[in-house]
């Protein structure tokens, strides 16, 4: 398979553009005209740029209003091509994109249009090139690959091809399965986008929301599925107008489409039978059973915060590490590392972020096999020096500066606890009935919210929920949950607008870090609060004026109110008589919470209309800037 991008996907000029790409893996590019333009050398030398990092010029697009047109025009737009001719032999590529014609002089009629190709195909054929045609969601004659396809058909000239774009059959609702009856060799190139499903124009759809396959909501499978059940085993290339992406880092954008390639061609491989393209076999999508622990990289201050914090939810500390300053603090299947150690991954992230959760461990039925995917689709992997009678954990960088471990059964790798860790003297306290980790919290900007997602839903056996808008005072935060079918992993991404959110406060204050919460499961959330009471927990306090319009909002009973309300217990249904009910911690550092929930009847939410009113809570409490955190 080769992979190949359109240099509009990326910022920067072409020089940053081709560096991202090729260190992402990206076997060529198309080049966009406009980039070409804009940059000062000669197309001898942006030719001679591109070979040198190791990329072809897989497409020369766009070549706009050619077919169809009256005399002096249609003359024009020959005189036109054969200057581009000249232009691509001398940046050294042989195909052409003409997209179909939007010029108002344009007189449509399928043998007009195909007698222009042909005749284009005669003067390409001289010089060794070829043209590839494409039908624009918005062509004036020509919208529907189908109509494309008779044009090319009926020109009927081996130098003339179809070009199909993901993006104009699915964003007009074509069925993509009539390009399997079109013959592989006709079909010169591919280009894929996805994009939300919004309701807008088009062309302004297009040219603002595309996005990177898997990232959107088009069935950019299954049109994969039909151009490769043709044969085609030309280049699968990329061309996403977005305009996050044209201001985002080359880099991360890059590693984004190339992942979504892997990711993409995986999916096809896997579901249609006798493929053309040459893919490796990489393992499949990743099943995970939930979350083995979460670690926290805390100064030994923080440490004994976090100890209290950890005592007042009914944890316990469970075991030492056997060489490391590490402890593990458990309740339940839940279990939580503390780990002060002065070297190591956990202390550099500490300097860089403070009191932050630095690593996840998640349990999967392979660890070997979820970091071989993992490598297949860009991510790094992570190790460090292992002391004597450690197990090697195999490990990736998580999209943020967090890591993940996979912790397997099959292996020793689930027996950690016992192999690095000595028991601790003495047991729970009160353990107050958390018996799993319900959900992790993610905070970054909005901007890279898509890069999570599709990080999470390559690697895992995961799908995405709708976004959801919180408003927090200081601005709007986006909020989407990823999870595993039978919800053994929860992860929510809350995209921060701007750093005047809660969320955006985080990032800014803790330098990047990006778990913000943890969500403990309970079975119940009644007699769990008032362990927890017991044990000395502090809950977030929730104003009567939430309450007051709980109970109008939903019907409460007075009686049912005031336990919620007593308890500072958040509440929310379904309408399909689901419940759902959370407490919060405070927040420690920098605006790190932990919360507690009960879901009840298959409750498949995150208590989202609550969301304001604990954003609200904690910013009342949050210290003022030059005041101790903890
Ligand atoms: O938006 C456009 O004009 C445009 C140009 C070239 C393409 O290949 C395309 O898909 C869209
Ligand atoms: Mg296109």
């Amino acid at each position: 398979m080769k992979t190949s991008i359109a240099t509009v996907c990326i910022a920067g000029d072409l020089r940053e553009k081709l560096a991202a790409i090729a260190a992402a893996g990206f076997d060529g590019i198309e080049i966009f005209e406009q980039d070409f333009i804009t940059f000062d050398a000669s197309p001898r030398e942006v030719g001679a740029m591109v070979r040198d990092h190791g990329l072809e010029i897989s497409l020369f697009q766009p070549f706009r209003d050619f077919e169809g047109l009256p005399e002096p025009e249609r003359g024009r737009a020959f005189d036109r091509m054969e200057r581009k001719f000249d232009l691509m032999q001398e940046l050294g590529t042989d195909l052409v994109l003409v997209c179909s014609s939007v010029h108002p002089k344009a007189l449509g009629g399928i043998d007009r249009m195909a007698a222009d190709f042909s005749e284009l195909g005669e003067r390409a054929a001289a010089r060794g090139l070829r043209v590839g045609y494409e039908a624009l969601a918005w062509g004036r004659h020509v919208w529907d690959h189908r109509d494309a396809w008779e044009v090319v058909r009926r020109a009927n000239h081996d130098n003339i091809g179809l070009i199909v774009d993901s993006f104009h059959t699915l964003g007009r609702k074509l069925s993509p399965e009539s390009i399997r009856s079109i013959p592989g060799d006709k079909i010169f190139f591919v280009q894929l986008a996805d994009a939300p499903l919004i309701e807008m124009d088009l062309l302004y759809w297009s040219r603002h929301f595309r996005n990177m396959p898997g990232e959107g909501d088009l069935d950019v499978t299954g049109f994969m599925r039909a151009v490769a059940a043709t044969g085609y085993d030309g280049p699968i290339s990329l061309e996403v107008f977005n305009d996050q992406f044209r201001g985002g880092s080359p880099k991360a954008i890059a590693q984004d489409g190339h992942r979504s390639l892997i990711y993409l061609m995986d999916q096809v491989k896997r579901s249609e039978p006798g493929l053309a393209q040459s893919l490796p076999d990489i393992p499949a999508r990743v099943a995970t059973e939930g979350v083995a622990f979460v670690e926290f990289a805390a100064s030994e201050t923080e440490a004994e915060s976090l100890r209290k914090l950890l005592g007042s939810l009914g944890f316990h500390r469970a075991g030492k590490h056997i060489s490391k300053q590490v402890e593990v603090w458990q309740q339940g299947e839940i279990r939580i590392v503390l780990n002060t150690e002065q070297e190591g991954f956990a202390h550099t992230a500490h300097i860089a972020h403070g009191l932050n959760i630095c690593d996840v461990g998640l349990t999967v039925e392979s660890a070997e096999a979820t970091v071989t995917r993992a490598r297949a689709l860009g991510a790094t992997p992570f190790s460090q020096p292992v002391g004597p009678g450690e197990l090697e954990i195999p490990a990736i960088r998580g999209v943020g500066s967090g890591l993940l471990h996979f912790i397997d059964r099959s292996s020793d790798l689930g027996k950690v606890w016992e192999i690095e860790f000595q028991p601790a003297p003495g047991g729970a306290a009160h353990e107050a009935g958390l018996t799993r980790i319900d959900h992790i919290g993610q905070t970054m900007n909005y901007e890279e919210m898509l890069t999570w997602s599709l990080f999470y839903l390559s690697l895992f056996e995961v799908e995405k929920q709708a976004t959801v808008d919180v408003v927090d005072p200081g601005g709007l935060v986006r909020s989407q949950a990823i999870e595993s079918p039978d919800g053994g992993l929860r992860v929510t991404l809350n995209g921060a607008e701007t750093h005047r959110t809660f969320a955006g406060r985080f990032i800014a204050d803790s330098f990047g870090s990006s778990v913000q919460h943890v969500a403990f499961a309970t079975d119940d959330i009644f007699a769990c609060v008032s362990e927890m009471r017991l044990c000395g927990f502090q809950p977030l306090p929730m104003p009567e004026n939430y309450y007051d319009d709980l109970a109008a909002r939903l019907s409460l009973s007075p009686g049912f109110t005031e336990r919620l309300k007593a308890e500072h217990i958040l509440y929310d249904e379904d309408g399909k008589g689901g419940s759902f009910f959370q407490v919060y911690s405070r927040s420690v550092g920098d605006g790190i919470f932990i919360e507690i929930c009960q879901r009840k009847n298959g409750y498949a939410g995150y208590g989202a209309p609550n969301a304001p009113f604990r954003i609200a809570a904690q910013r009342r409490l949050a210290p003022q800037p030059g005041m101790p955190r903890l």
